[in-house]
């Protein structure tokens, strides 16, 4: 995909299955939206064969339009209205909508229903955004970077929805995060996009195998500490033992965290 001539994806090559949760994990720029655009018809591709639910989002009818629920990064639109209001309006627009007052319930939001869009804390605004995103029953959920903003509990708590709309309503989601935590934790599937390429594609234990960087063995030789960076430390550990017949001096092995190798991978990459 080329903006002009900057080219902004490259091979990116992506199998969602239904009822899947698949994010797309990425730092800032690199290409996530442009990917997800895509994929909901939003935005054109310069290169490249895109099938979602059965068609090609460039000419894709309001029927194809009306299985997708699309949640993007900010809604500015609409802040006088009531949130109840909104969602039975949006509801209007489909065959058969989802009851606002089951909606607002099922995302804690029962006692904000005739509140102004305008005045809903973060997390409220955006468990409205999730709910104007399903009120049509969609069978494909997009969620452009759900969590941000939200405190902890509000995520933990927006975590349990997502994976109930997967679960209970068979409805497939493609999320975007920055967070790697968010994508182990919530996603069947993740991709790791790296300036415009999946550098890794897998379910959180792939992942975790293919992400996990080398550990480093540091030991005290000579007055000095030597540090060893190495795939396999039980094997350095133990060469090390042999060669000061004993105990070594020092020794401490350490092995990243899946965070720390995922900034190192994205580091490296970008
Ligand atoms: N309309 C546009 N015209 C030109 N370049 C664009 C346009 N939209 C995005 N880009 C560029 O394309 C690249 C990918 O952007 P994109 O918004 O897809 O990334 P992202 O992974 O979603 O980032 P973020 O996490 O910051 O939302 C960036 O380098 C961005 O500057």
């Amino acid at each position: 995909m080329k903006y002009g001539a900057t080219e902004v994806l490259r091979g990116v090559d992506l199998d969602i299955r239904r009822g899947e949760i698949f994010a797309l994990l990425g730092p800032n720029g690199a290409g996530k939206t442009t990917t997800i655009e895509i994929l909901e018809g939003f935005r054109n591709r310069s290169a490249g064969e895109v099938n979602v639910l059965g068609a090609d989002p460039e000419r894709a009818t309001e029927t194809w339009r009306a299985k997708l629920g699309i949640v993007l990064q900010s809604w500015r639109d609409h802040p006088r209205w009531g949130a109840r209001e909104l969602l039975a309006h949006l509801g209007s627009f489909y065959d058969d909508p989802r009851d606002p007052d089951e909606l607002l319930a099922a995302l804690g939001l029962t006692a904000q229903a005739g509140q102004r869009v305008s005045r809903l804390s973060g997390g409220q605004r955006r468990r409205l955004d999730v709910a104007l995103g399903i009120v049509g029953r969609p069978e494909l959920l997009f969620l452009d970077e759900p969590t941000t903003g939200f405190d902890p509990e509000a995520r933990r708590e927006f975590h349990r929805l997502v994976g109930k709309l997967a679960a209970d309503d068979g409805i497939t989601i493609l999320l975007t995060t920055h967070d790697l935590a968010e994508a182990e934790k919530l996603a069947h599937r993740t991709a790791i996009l790296v300036a415009g390429e999946i550098a890794v594609c897998g379910t959180p234990a792939e992942l975790a195998a293919a992400v996990r960087s080398e550990s480093h063995v540091r030991w005290v030789e000579d007055g000095e500490e030597r540090v060893l960076r190495t795939a396999d430390p039980s094997r350095a550990a133990w060469e090390l033992h042999r060669r000061f017949d004993g105990p070594v001096p020092g020794l401490e092995v350490r092995r990243p965290s899946l965070e720390e190798s995922y900034l190192s991978l994205i580091g490296r990459a970008a």
